[in-house]
């Protein structure tokens, strides 16, 4: 039987989704739902990661520091992780979620920037924390750079690496070529892990073909709340692997409850591929862009699709979040202009 760890990221990456506003109480109560499933691992955060509660990313509910005490304190057999994106997150406010209870730190950068983690890996080890690489955006980099991208992490200090569809772009056949690249060439005591997301109505088998090609770790969410379609929903991909006779470690009822009785009834919007978030994956355009896109294209009057679909032209990644505000305005100056042309004709 093939025995792998889970991550829930409904706490973090499912705050995209409300935008960022979960209250004390939601955590608490999440929190302690995912603890009683027996999970590993649940990632608490901004949706952007420490540090992301801004203008730019969008203010949160909570003060970081009380969010993450709230979760600690609810989930106390399972271990806290934090996300960091080194420009956003700085080591101070890793040093002040350690202080919060976290045992874990998931280092993140674009997938071809991985040498921009290496202080922050180094002081995570230090610091005596567990230190996962979040390579995102992988769909943009080829499998051979990923590689070398991975390496790097790993030689920093890092004792798992993931694999992250932030676009949820990938189908089986990528995601399988770029774990099974990495297991082969990562050292044995590296982990692999995988993060998915649902655009492409894929994440669970992808989740899943990540397993076969030797993923030890994979990410989900309750009833799937993450940015875009969201991620692999947790409660969906247990089932799942018990089918496989892939072993989790989470109780299948209780997660089935808690995506049900505790997240359904906190979002905010059906986290589904609909048109949008469906155009996400298509155009391989970071999730988390979603909601930004839906409001550029209400303010300047055009289809959040089109700003979708440039932005995945221009390879736009994490930290460009202005960009769609540009694509926006000039989508909506080429409709004008076309107009004006059409009747002076
Ligand atoms: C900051 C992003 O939301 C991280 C992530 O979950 C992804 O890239 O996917
Ligand atoms: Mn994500």
């Amino acid at each position: 039987m093939t025995s792998i760890r889970l991550t829930d990221v409904t706490l973090r990456d499912g705050m995209h989704a409300v935008r960022h506003q979960f209250s004390l109480e939601d955590a608490r109560a999440i929190a302690g739902a995912l603890d009683a499933t027996g999970i590993d691992m649940i990632e608490a955060a901004h949706g952007d990661g420490l540090g992301g509660s801004s203008v730019q990313y969008g203010f949160a509910k909570e003060d970081e520091e009380a969010y993450l005490r709230a979760v600690c304190e609810a989930a106390p057999n399972t271990k806290v992780a934090a996300l960091l994106l080194p420009g956003i997150g700085t080591v101070d406010d890793m040093k002040r979620a350690v202080d919060c209870g976290i045992r874990v730190i998931r280092i993140a950068t674009h997938s071809t920037e991985a040498d921009i983690s290496e202080e922050h890996i180094h002081e995570a080890r230090k610091l005596g924390l567990e230190v996962v690489g979040f390579l995102m955006l992988s769909h943009m980099t080829p499998t051979h750079v990923l590689v070398e991208e991975a390496q790097k992490m790993a030689s920093y200090g890092a004792q798992c690496v993931y694999i992250v569809d932030s676009a949820g772009a990938m189908l089986m056949d990528e995601v399988s070529e770029k774990v099974s690249a990495l297991r082969g060439s990562l050292p044995g005591e590296v982990e692999v892990g995988f993060h998915a997301h649902n655009n492409l109505g894929a994440s669970v088998a992808n989740s899943i073909a990540a397993v076969r090609a030797g993923a030890e770790r994979i990410d989900a969410s309750l009833a799937g709340l993450g940015a875009g379609a969201g991620n692999t929903p947790l409660e969906v991909f247990v089932a799942a692997c018990e089918k496989l006779d892939i072993h989790t470690g989470v109780d299948l009822y209780r997660a089935m409850d808690a995506a049900e009785d505790i997240v359904r009834p906190r979002m905010i919007r059906p986290v589904i591929p609909d048109r949008d978030s469906l155009t996400l994956g298509y155009a391989g355009v970071y999730s988390s862009f979603l909601l930004h896109a839906d409001r550029a294209a209400k303010r300047f009057g055009v289809d959040a699709r089109d700003i979708l679909v440039e932005l995945g032209k221009r390879r736009v990644v994490g930290g460009q979040e202005d960009m769609i505000i540009d694509v926006a305005f000039e989508l909506a100056r080429s409709v004008d202009r076309r107009s004006e042309g059409e009747k002076r004709t």
